[in-house]
């Protein structure tokens, strides 16, 4: 551990008045009301997770939560192994009507902002609601939704781009009990099938078309076909016109259906949407109310329908937007995103801090200065995005800071999978010296954040700053050395299960499956402990910051060659500088072939090029020495192999586990193709598999 901050050369960021934050603020509090006298992050950290009643009370009082509290917060010795214990039981609260509570303190202010990409015959203009007209809106697709029947626990769907019309839907939804779920416009027809099958929802909302990359993409003439797939086809499904009608028309077997009246199959949103203008009402619900249901990208079985419950979705992401990162209002907060991934809700959860959003829809990168005007032109905040696009920028549009000022910018956060060393550099040398970057990790699981962004906290490279409050969390191995990221306690962010949950009527049978599946994805071994299924290495506290995280990749693509554990980043972080790009790599993954009976393994590299390039001798030969050299001769590839393409999910994270399966000799039919962006190349993977199987002398 270093003696001085100064002194240490991976310390790249340091905040200017860390005693300012709300976690610093939120400290000294505690210490008032209990008699305490926590000094540093780290010892706020330990007394939350020792006081885990104590500390989520404290939260919903310090965040002023819309509600009525009640007395129980969680029986704090009830812990897992009972698996999902039950919170602020006696709790009333609505999620919308605290999303929406600076509508009233602050009618003027920006709520949302909405932009989209345009096209050579399209050129949207940039829309700003406020908090009042937001309400407004809101109140009127709630009274559109109960004219129609919609009441507690009904699910309403949503697939389309990244619009205005999608969070109201998902307010309104809310704000009546509704459980809400989207899928992106990109998630093909099965992937939406699967979804909608699952949850069956009584509306279904349907963007007309998106733009992306420049062009427009029609989502209506997939309708017909997606609606005949369905077992219990929606009651209605309302049209929204995201494009002018004459750029995307309604196919003619929507068109019969498309009336004025409300008993019609399709309907567009102006001629649904009751027009009258009052508040929206808000109906308060339980804590352990579902609000969401999100799809894991899960790549074998159905994708995993994972209920959120609206207390826990409420509480944590104030703990997150505002506590750890002070966002509030003044902000203006923009991550790119789609409605299939759960940086949607996440970026919506801002409202409730008072802070404006900003709904960006179409490609990131079709231009690569447009996100860094659009920070210049709104006056943007904190800006989110992924990693896959900071590393794309380090490419090919490497001299931000010479074209951009990027002045409003205080933190840039990055997630969807770890960012890298060289990726942290090429952010402070290249786009902004003094700003935040926040790496962070939870994922749809838990539709947060449990490590990540901290303002009161310096960053170090390469490291996720902080565990979260709140959160026990820690390896299955010895301390300062790679594991599987556990959570020892129960935690109120935790999922209700995978729908169908008991009491919606759906059969017995499929609701106890879900039950199974649920147990068997997340609590492992007697304990029950919460098995995260990411493989990473919590470094030693320095400056009281609790231990930062390394991310290593997700725990089950996990390498172990000859006895020695590493995750796949650890060959990603080597290829994925500028330099390599140059060289012609594209995309990388890594697996590890079984031999010896399964005895041992050997890691195999598979290398997408760009087009026209190859991966000859000499390539291979600087990545094994490169490896070599940045790691150990134990992490360079047994096997480095040219391929057409690399699977992803449809939310674009490499899929190391069914690739290890499929060269290991599983069928391609273990693999749902829904759940991939690019299914067409697993039999590439396949008739690799067995060649090297061949090889190895094994049976095929
Ligand atoms: C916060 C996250 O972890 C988001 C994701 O990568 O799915």
């Amino acid at each position: 551990m270093s003696t001085s901050i100064e002194a240490d050369p991976d310390l790249l960021w340091t905040p200017r008045k860390p005693s300012q934050t709300q976690t610093s603020l939120f400290r000294e509090h505690i210490n008032q009301t209990y008699s305490l006298s926590l000094k540093t992050y780290e010892d706020l950290y330990n007394w939350s997770i020792e006081n885990r009643a104590d500390f989520w009370s404290e939260l919903w009082d310090w965040e002023k939560v819309i509600g009525e509290k009640g007395d129980y917060i969680v029986d704090q010795d009830k812990n897992l192994p009972e698996l999902n214990p039950l919170w602020f039981k006696e709790s009333k609260l609505n999620w919308a009507e605290n999303q929406l509570r600076y509508s009233r303190s602050n009618p003027n202010d920006i709520a949302i902002i909405q932009t989209s990409e345009s096209t050579s015959d399209y050129t949207p203009s940039i829309k700003k609601i406020s908090q009042k007209e937001l309400n407004e809106l809101v109140g009127k697709v709630q009274r559109s939704l109960l004219r129609d029947g919609v009441k507690k626990g009904d699910r309403i769907g949503f697939w389309g781009g990244n619009v205005l019309e999608s969070v109201l839907v998902l307010l309104a939804t809310s704000s009546i009990g509704g459980i809400f779920s989207s899928a992106a416009p990109d998630f093909g027809l099965d992937g939406v099938k699967e979804r909608l099958n699952q949850i069956q929802p009584k509306i279904l909302f349907v963007t007309n078309a998106v733009v992306y990359n420049g062009v427009v993409r029609p989502l209506l003439p997939l309708l017909p076909e997606l609606l005949k797939s369905l077992k219990n086809p929606p009651d209605k499904i309302i049209i929204i016109n995201h494009l002018p009608e004459n750029l995307c028309p309604i196919p003619d077997q929507l068109q019969n259906n498309n009336s004025n009246s409300h008993h019609g199959i399709t309907i567009n949103w102006d001629n649904w949407l009751d027009t009258s203008i009052s508040e929206t009402k808000f109906t308060r619900l339980g804590f352990n109310d579902p609000i969401w249901i999100l799809f894991s990208s899960g790549t074998t079985g159905k994708p995993k329908a994972i209920v959120h419950r609206q207390g826990g979705m409420l509480l944590d992401s104030l703990r997150e937007h505002h506590l750890a990162g002070d966002i509030g209002r003044g902000d203006i907060f923009f991550y790119y995103t789609t409605p299939g991934w759960m940086m949607f809700q996440y970026l919506i959860s801002a409202l409730a801090t008072g802070a404006t959003i900003v709904l960006y829809e179409g490609s990131p990168l079709k231009n690569p200065s447009y996100l860094f005007n659009l920070i210049d032109d709104l006056g943007i905040t904190i800006f989110g995005t992924s990693a896959k696009w900071i590393e794309v920028i380090s490419k090919t549009y490497p001299k931000v800071k010479d074209n951009h000022r990027l002045s409003t910018l205080k933190q840039i956060l990055s997630t969807g999978s770890p960012l890298p060393a060289a990726l942290f550099d090429f952010i402070y040398e290249n786009v902004k010296k003094d700003v935040l970057v926040g790496s962070i990790t939870g994922g749809t699981d838990v539709c947060s954040v449990f490590a990540g962004r901290n303002t009161c906290l310096p960053v170090y490279r390469g490291e996720i700053q902080s565990r979260m409050l709140g959160f026990a969390l820690d390896t299955d191995g010895p301390r300062n050395h790679p594991g599987e990221l556990i959570c020892k306690q129960a935690f109120p962010i935790i999922p209700l299960g995978f729908w169908p949950l008991e009491g919606y009527g759906f059969p017995v049978e499929e609701v106890e499956l879900a039950k199974k599946r649920f147990k068997e994805s997340y609590f492992k071994g007697e304990e029950g402990l919460w098995y995260h299924g990411d493989y990473v290495r919590i470094t030693p506290s320095r400056f009281g910051n609790s231990g930062g995280i390394l991310m290593l990749g997700r725990s089950d693509g996990v390498l172990n060659p000859g006895g020695i554990r590493f995750g796949p980043t650890d060959i990603y972080s080597v290829l994925e500088g500028t330099e390599y790009a140059q060289l012609g790599v594209e995309e990388t993954l890594v697996v590890g072939l079984m031999v010896d009976d399964g005895a041992d393994e050997k890691v195999v590299l598979f290398v997408k090029m760009k087009q026209d390039r190859s991966l000859d001798e000499s390539l291979i030969k600087k990545i094994r020495t490169d490896i070599r050299l940045a790691r150990s001769a134990r992490h360079v590839p047994a096997k480095i192999i040219q391929v057409s393409d690399i699977p992803v999910t449809l939310t674009n994270k490499r899929v190391e586990v069914p690739i290890r399966k499929l060269i290991n000799g599983a069928p391609i039919s273990s693999i749902n193709p829904a759940t991939l962006r690019n299914p067409d190349c697993l039999e590439e993977y396949a008739k690799l598999g067995r060649k090297m199987r061949q090889e190895e002398g094994m049976a095929v």
